[in-house]
């Protein structure tokens, strides 16, 4: 049952929450053990005021003392391995254990969830969150545990011994962990505010430093330093009243605990006074507050950080708790025809970014979409390749429909080209390798030649073995297509999604890759959407978007031999390409 409660309070795994007990219980067995060291001292002082109060004299044997000190000191030396085995080790692999179902769970979701997510969040809570866990889970949680099961334990011992003391010496326990719990809702929002400030900056920086180079060229930069530098205060101040909000109860809690020997003093005295108990009983519970009240009183900052860590438990099982996407991963196609039946669509439930689109890329032919800037081209081809499911309709592929099926095992139907390339730090060998990771080095370097990549390849430092840094920096635009190109030319799938693939190119790269592109293409199916009509001149047919809606689609000599959207924009080309400056 406590299982039960660690696996849904902090998200651990069944083993986890397994072994956090068994940290819990040698946390206060190691608690308890640090009495023992008390009784000997308590022995002593018997042995002594019995001396000096004139009573039997009975000679210590200091063989025997030495012999139970060292006992004790095994004893302490056990439990605190055994705590540490079950609280440090499992700690850090269930830390390991829930990067690893966070980066599980991300995989499977729909790649809209990235689309709609602050990225910074996300990184933030694999890896800082779940660092400042390792903390909670590996001191606080234990600690605060242990020591209120050694507390009970022994408070036993306490009432047994005498306990009206008993009651002057504990009364303070409930009194300081009720304060706390009474704060807890300002040690929350305070927890929370810091979080989201530093998210908020985080944001700030990276944006800063990816745009640097428009900053820089726009005299922006004065602008935008003051704007971190704002909030690098902001954080500052939020996490100065953050630490004041957790230490108020905490500083509280610890005062109060401390009146507990005000009360065992009063209360001893009297007692002694009206000869209730003996001068050793009092000194015992004198002793025994000190070793009483000082893991409480770390139990209390503890408490305080687990309310702290709340916040940050929430947002890793919001993650785990995220909807994965489903479907089979066993299904055959007919085909490769890509098929939009009446599919509506949109990104926040707003307004509709596509509306009753129906429309058919058939297999070994190219189906070319065009259309105004904004009229939803790379949303259709998101959608056929279930990045989104439609809000209504079907997509579907060689007769299946998409929404059913296993999205990890339908990109391995596609090849996609997308505008912005994302490269690895890694040499350019390995970024074309992306496309198919057991290509030998020859079918990679025969992928890299068709896309034209040997021309700027060779003239690298280190040729093919060149990294070319952190998302590609060492490249141009158009270099970084021809990788890009190059990884699908060796993926080598059915059906091809090129969007704006050839954007950055030159004329002259442009027609030789097209030359290459032909070759891939053949008896696939290929959706290429492109603002150059040059580009979609071999196109088997033409889908015009405008607004989201398909105002235009047929035979491109059709279309040109009418009088709508793809018409005005073919003359548009053309007289711009005769325009001079
Ligand atoms: N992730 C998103 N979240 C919300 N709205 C989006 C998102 N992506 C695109 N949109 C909106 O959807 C509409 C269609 O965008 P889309 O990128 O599909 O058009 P496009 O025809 O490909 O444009 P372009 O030719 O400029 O690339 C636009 O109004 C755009 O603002």
């Amino acid at each position: 049952m406590l299982s039960e409660f660690f696996t849904k309070r902090f998200g651990l795994t069944k083993e986890g929450s397994d072994n956090l007990i068994k940290g819990i219980f040698y946390t206060a067995l190691l608690n308890i053990s640090f009495m023992f060291p008390v009784s000997l001292y308590a022995l002593l002082i018997y042995l002594w005021v019995e001396q000096l109060t004139g009573g039997e004299i009975i000679d210590p044997n200091l063989g025997i003392f030495i012999l139970l000190i060292l006992i004790v000191l095994g004893i302490i030396f056990a439990f605190a391995w055994k705590q540490y085995h079950f609280v440090f080790n499992t700690t850090y692999v269930e830390s390991g254990n829930r990067r690893i179902n966070l980066g599980e769970n991300l995989r499977k979701l729909p790649l809209s969830f990235f689309e709609n997510r602050d990225l910074a969040d996300l990184t933030a809570t694999i890896m800082n969150d779940c660092t400042d866990l390792e903390h909670v889970f590996s001191h606080a949680v234990p600690q605060l545990l242990g020591s209120i099961i050694s507390l009970c334990i022994v408070s036993v011992g306490m009432f047994l011994f005498d306990w009206r003391l008993a009651i002057a010496l504990l009364w303070v326990v409930p009194v300081a962990f009720i304060i706390l719990f009474i704060s807890k809702r300002l040690i929350y929002t305070g927890g929370n505010r810091v979080m989201a400030d530093l998210l908020n900056c985080g944001d700030a920086v990276q944006e800063c430093i990816e745009s640097i180079e428009d900053l820089k060229s726009y005299n922006c930069e004065d602008e935008y330093y003051g704007k971190i530098s704002s909030l690098t205060s902001t954080i500052e101040k939020s996490r100065i009243n953050a630490e004041l909000m957790a230490a108020s109860g905490v500083i509280v809690g610890k005062v109060v605990l401390n009146l507990g020997i005000v009360s065992v003093i009063i209360l001893g005295s009297y007692l002694i006074i009206n000869s209730q108990i003996s001068i050793f009983t009092f000194l015992i519970f004198l002793i025994a507050s000190a070793s009483v009240y000082s893991p409480l009183e770390n139990g209390l900052m503890f408490l305080a950080e687990i309310f702290m860590m709340d916040n940050k438990i929430t947002r890793a099982q919001e993650i785990e708790s995220l909807v994965v996407e489903g479907g089979s991963d066993d299904y055959s196609l007919d085909g490769y025809d890509v098929e939009f039946e009446n599919v509506s669509f949109n990104y926040d439930d707003l307004k509709d970014v596509l509306t009753d689109i129906s429309f058919t890329a058939k297999q070994g032919e190219v189906t070319a979409l065009v259309g105004p800037s904004g009229g939803g081209k790379s949303t259709v081809s998101k959608l056929a390749a279930r990045f989104w499911d439609p809000v209504s309709g079907i997509v579907s592929l060689g007769g299946q429909d998409l929404s059913k099926l296993d999205s990890e095992k339908l990109l391995e139907n596609f090849s996609i080209v997308f505008q912005d390339v994302i490269l690895f730090n890694n040499s350019i060998l390995e970024n074309i390798r992306v496309g198919r990771k057991d290509a030998t080095d020859e079918e990679v370097i025969e992928a890299a030649r068709l896309a034209e990549c040997e021309e700027f390849v060779f003239k690298l430092p280190n040729g093919y073995d060149t990294v070319i840094g952190e998302n590609g920096e060492l490249l141009s635009g158009g270099q970084r297509q021809r990788i890009s190109i190059a990884r699908a030319l060796l993926k080598d799938a059915n059906v091809i999604l090129l969007d704006e693939a050839t954007s950055f190119l030159d004329v002259e790269n442009e027609s030789k890759i097209q030359k290459a592109l032909s070759e891939l293409i053949k008896n696939k199916t290929v959706i290429i959407i492109a603002h150059r009509m040059r580009t979609i001149a071999n196109a088997n047919k033409i889908v015009v978007l405008d607004g989201g809606k398909i105002v235009e689609q047929g035979k491109p000599e059709k279309l040109i031999a009418g009088d709508g959207l793809f018409k005005k924009m073919v003359d548009l080309q053309n007289l711009s390409g005769e325009w001079q400056i």
